[in-house]
C-alpha cells in the first residue's frame, strides 16, 4: 500500500460503520483518492462521449441490424431520444457525439464532433480495416477530443459507441490480444439468431485464417478495428495521460481499453469497469485483464450507457468518503 492509500484506508475506516461494511465503494473511493492524490477527491464535469463509426463486415450478414442504423442512431442521439440521452441527462452527465466515420454526410450540428476518416472501414474479411495513415489519424481525433473536454475541467470522462457490426471487430480484437479462440469471443451482438451467430463465427474464423499471426496491439487494431474504436483507444490514453478517471462501458468499449492496456498497462489504475455486458465474451475478456465490474445488469446496447448507469454508485464512493462522520467527530463508540 502506498502512504496515500494507507491514510485513505485509515479516514474510511473511521468512518461511522462496521469495518469494510461499504465494500466496493470503499474500494473505489481509494481508486479515485489516490488518482487525484489526494484524501477528498471530486468528480468534476463528467463528460460522457459516443464514437460511432461503419464498418465495412456490416454488409456480410454479422448484425441483426442494417448498416444504415448507425447513422440513424447518431442522428437519434442528437435529438435527445437514445437511451444514453436519458441517462446522462438523469445523472447530469455532459454528452458528446462523434462521428468517427459514419457512411452518411451529417449537417453541422453543435452537439457533433466531425472526426470523420472516412465512410466505413474496409471489410477485415478480405483486407486490413485501415491503412496506416487511417489509424493515426484516429489517434490524433481521440487525442485531440479528449484534451479538448480535459480543457473544460473534466476528470471523469466514459467512453461509448455506436457502430452495426462492430461486435465482430471486438471479438476479433479480444480473440488476438487475448490469445483465445474466435468461437469463445463471439456473440449475438443486436441478437442474431442461432443461424447468423454460425455464419459470423465461420466467417470470422476465416478472417483469422485469412490475416495469421499478428501480435502488435496497434496493428491488431489497424487491422480489425473501426474508427470509433481506434479513435476511443487512442482518446483513453490521452484520458489516463490527462489523470482522469475512465469509465469503460460493455465489450465494444472495453475492446479498446484492452488495446490501450496492451500498449500502456498502467492504465488500468485509473479504469472503472462500469458493467458486464451480456455479450458472450466480455466476462472472459475482463477476466483476461484481472478486472472487476461494477455492474451485471444483462445490458448488451453500448452508447455508454453502462457508465451513465454506474455513475451514481461512483459518486456515492466520493460522497461518503468526504462526507460521512466519523467515530469521534459523532460521538460514537468504535469497536473494543
Ligand atoms: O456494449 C456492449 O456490450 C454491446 C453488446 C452488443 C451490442 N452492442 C451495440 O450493438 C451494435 C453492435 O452489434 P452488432 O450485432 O451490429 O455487431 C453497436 O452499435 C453496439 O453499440 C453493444
Ligand atoms: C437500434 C440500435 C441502437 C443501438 N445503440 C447502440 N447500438 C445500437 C444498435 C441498434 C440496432
Amino acid at each position: 500500500m502506498t502512504s496515500i492509500e494507507k491514510k485513505l484506508q485509515h479516514k474510511i475506516d473511521f468512518k461511522t460503520k462496521p469495518l469494510g461494511a461499504l465494500g466496493i465503494l470503499e474500494k473505489i473511493a481509494i481508486q479515485v483518492a489516490t488518482i487525484q492524490n489526494t484524501l477528498s477527491p471530486s468528480l468534476q464535469k463528467p463528460t460522457i462521449i459516443v464514437f460511432a463509426g461503419d464498418h465495412g463486415v456490416a454488409n456480410d450478414g454479422l448484425s441483426a441490424y442494417p448498416q444504415e442504423v448507425t447513422y440513424q442512431m447518431v442522428m437519434n442521439f442528437l435529438a435527445g431520444g437514445a437511451a444514453i440521452n436519458v441517462f446522462a441527462k438523469q445523472h447530469n452527465i455532459t454528452l458528446k457525439i462523434v462521428d468517427a466515420g459514419v457512411n452518411h454526410d451529417f449537417e453541422p450540428h453543435p452537439n457533433l464532433v466531425d472526426a470523420k476518416i472516412a465512410k466505413g472501414t474496409q471489410s477485415f474479411l478480405r483486407e486490413k480495416a485501415m491503412t496506416e495513415a487511417q489509424l493515426e489519424a484516429c489517434f490524433q481525433q481521440g487525442k485531440e477530443i479528449v484534451n479538448a473536454v480535459a480543457n473544460t475541467g473534466c476528470n471523469v470522462i466514459g467512453f461509448g459507441e455506436m457502430g452495426i457490426a462492430n461486435t465482430s471487430s471486438a471479438a476479433m480484437i479480444m480473440s488476438y490480444c487475448c490469445k483465445i479462440p474466435i468461437e469463445k469471443c463471439v456473440g449475438r451482438g443486436t441478437g442474431i439468431n442461432d443461424l447468423q451467430l454460425e455464419n459470423k463465427i465461420a466467417k470470422l474464423k476465416m478472417a483469422s485464417e485469412f490475416h495469421g499471426t499478428i501480435t502488435d496491439p496497434i496493428e491488431i487494431l489497424r487491422t480489425f478495428g473501426g474508427f470509433e474504436i481506434t479513435q476511443i483507444v487512442g482518446a483513453m490514453l490521452t484520458a489516463f495521460e490527462k489523470n482522469m478517471l475512465i469509465l469503460v462501458d460493455g465489450f465494444i468499449a472495453s475492446s479498446a481499453f484492452l488495446v490501450a492496456f496492451r500498449i500502456k498497462d498502467e492504465i488500468m489504475k485509473n479504469a472503472v469497469f462500469c458493467h458486464q455486458s451480456q455479450e458472450q465474451g466480455h466476462k472472459q475478456m475482463l477476466a483476461f485483464m484481472k478486472a472487476d465490474s461494477l455492474l451485471q445488469l444483462n445490458m448488451r446496447l453500448g452508447e455508454g450507457t453502462g457508465c451513465a448507469v454506474a455513475f451514481p454508485i461512483i459518486e456515492s464512493s466520493i460522497n461518503f468518503l468526504n462526507e460521512m462522520a466519523s467515530f469521534e467527530s459523532a460521538g460514537i463508540s468504535n469497536k473494543e
